[in-house]
């Protein structure tokens, strides 16, 4: 026992070694965001931290950097070991078993009363979204006073005082340097009745993979708005993200969205601002497929936490003066929980891929139908690959099984670490998911300025390359069908497209093209969408119709 926990602290050290030395060296933050994480802990500190509950650095997230720092003072041997692989654990129970329980498990979570939610945190650079998370995490009961104050006097030193609440989320050095947020930072909260995973996604433009990443595992979104004069403008107008993070989400599957209406002490806690802006998100909201039933608003101060669980205090007053809607946590325990389809067979697509502790490799992400448990053997699509599910954790607590909704790491065993990738997607060998390389979509075009050609070359998501071919313009509301082969496609337009996947290497004589795990949109909803990117920028999304090769 006393040898296996030296090893484990021994390959923690040496993680954390490494994790330092590249997020020092680590190159410019677009090609960063682009390429996935893969194998050790590189190229994404905060990949791992957020995502990959055994590393050092989740949790208290402040409290675990600085004890970084310390470990890289110490000058400890960096030659890695080789490590012993433990024989792959058996599975425990017969998959119907698992069902059973899982079964019990959220009937008695219903019962409860309080049930689980994903929330992706969304919205303009700057906006306030870790500063709100942070402050949110403290109010809660999450962040205690020596966290609190170790955030304070840390981000002082820097000369970045003012993001000491973001300091709680934004975890990594260069994060913390720079001011921003740059990859998705996992958390979880508690209100009366949810218990909500919180996704807070980066804001700038450069970081929108990673913002997809999140938004694809939430059933929820809480978009921050900054009030301060000319900064909603800038945010909403063309460019600008609370567009096209509002279309994003929405596409993928996102029905339900809380908007805080951040930063109004910058004016004066005024009325007429809050009004203002409800009044130009509302229409876009429904225009961009929202109900006006499952769009709530709030007025908040994140720096000061007003209106995040109370209106109690100074500052406070003035909104008090104006305001008796719900608070921000009022708003998050009305958030309607998803439904999970547990008896389909498994879909799991990975959102992240990191070294785990001691052996095995962690993929992190959502399960969008199924169960899986540990000692299964899952197969990785696309490719050929099996691999062993060695463990399942969820906030950093072991998992005999986990169902559909969660959002939870599976560490792999038996399976080189190569064949992981993120947007690869695990299910039963006995019952695969498609793999596509022709489909017909139904697809909207977002606010683009250079319209959509028949053949024009577009990304399906961060790694896939395909062709438009066979548009088909169609009436928005009805869905019927205006006209065929029109020669473009411009912005707000509804479009049927044939879209076929081009081989990764164009160089190579007969190169095939590499198909992609997809679904129709019929058999599974969160399966069967697709994003259209084109020079880094979001032009369309939409569903899956039939998948034709
Ligand atoms: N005055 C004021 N400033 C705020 C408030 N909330 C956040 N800020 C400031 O806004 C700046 C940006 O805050 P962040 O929380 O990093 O913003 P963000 O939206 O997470 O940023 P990205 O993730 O990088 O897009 C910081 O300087 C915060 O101190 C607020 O309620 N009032």
């Amino acid at each position: 026992m006393i040898i296996a926990a030296k090893e484990k602290e021994k390959a923690q050290k040496l993680a954390a070694q490494r994790k330092i030395a590249e997020s020092v060296s680590r190159s410019a933050p677009t090609s960063r965001a682009a390429s996935p994480v893969r194998g050790a802990p590189v190229k994404g500190a905060k990949g791992i931290k957020k995502v990959g509950p055994s590393t050092p650095l989740r949790g208290k997230v402040g409290a675990v950097d600085q004890r970084q720092l310390d470990i890289a003072g110490l000058n400890l041997e960096t030659k890695e070991e080789p490590q012993v692989e433990e024989p792959p654990p058996k599975m425990s129970l017969a998959k119907e078993k698992v069902l059973e329980e899982a079964k019990k498990v959220l009937a008695a979570e219903e019962q409860s009363g309080r049930r689980g939610v994903s929330l992706v945190v969304i919205g303009h650079v700057d906006a306030g979204k870790s500063t709100l998370m942070g402050r949110l995490l403290y109010e809660l009961g999450r962040v205690d006073e020596k966290q609190r104050t170790a955030n304070e006097r840390g981000s002082s030193k820097i000369g970045k005082g003012s993001f000491s609440w973001a300091w709680e989320l934004d975890g990594t050095i260069e994060e913390r340097e720079r001011g921003i947020t740059m990859d998705i930072a996992q958390q979880t909260l508690e209100t009366p009745h949810r218990n909500i995973t919180i996704l807070d996604a980066p804001g700038h433009k450069d970081f929108i993979p990673n913002m997809i990443s999140g938004a694809s595992q939430a059933d929820c979104a809480l978009l921050v708005v900054d009030a301060a004069t000319g900064e909603f403008e800038a945010g909403f107008e063309r460019g600008g993200q609370t567009r096209e993070h509002l279309l994003l989400v929405r596409s993928l599957g996102v029905g339900q969205v809380i908007v805080a209406v951040n930063k109004l002490d910058q004016v004066g806690w005024a009325q007429e601002r809050y009004d203002d802006i409800c009044s130009q998100l509302k229409p876009f909201l429904v225009h961009s497929g929202f109900h006006p039933a499952k769009t709530h608003f709030a007025p908040v101060g994140a720096m000061t936490g007003v209106n995040l669980v109370n209106r109690d205090g100074e500052e406070a007053a003035a909104l008090n003066k104006w305001y008796k809607g719900p608070s921000l946590v009022d708003l998050l325990d009305m958030l309607q929980p998803p439904t999970r389809d547990i008896t389909a067979p498994l879909r799991f697509p990975i959102s992240n891929v990191f070294k785990g502790p001691s052996s095995g490799t962690g993929v992190s992400g959502r399960i969008c139908s199924g169960v899986v448990q540990v000692g299964e053997r899952v197969r990785i699509l696309p490719g050929d690959e099996s691999a062993i599910v060695k463990s399942i954790e969820t906030e950093e607590k072991p998992l005999p099984w986990a169902v559909a909704g969660w959002n939870v790491t599976l560490y792999l065993t038996a399976v080189d670490p190569i064949h992981l990738n993120i947007g690869s997607v695990l299910c039963p060998p006995t019952d695969l998911i498609p793999l596509a390389s022709v489909f017909t979509a139904r697809i909207i075009v977002f606010d683009i300025q250079v319209p959509i050609l028949a053949g024009t070359s577009v990304r399906r998501s961060s790694s896939v390359s395909g062709d438009t071919a066979k548009p088909c313009k169609l009436d928005r509301a009805s869905g019927s069908t205006i006209k065929k082969n029109p020669r473009v496609l411009t912005k707000g337009t509804s479009a049927e497209v044939q879209i076929s996947i081009r081989p990764a290497s164009m160089s190579g004589y007969g190169a095939r093209p590499q198909p992609i795990p997809l679904e129709t949109f019929a058999t599974s909803k969160e399966m069967g969408r697709v994003l259209i990117r084109r020079s880094g920028e979001t032009i369309a999304a939409g569903i899956v119709l039939d998948i034709l090769e």
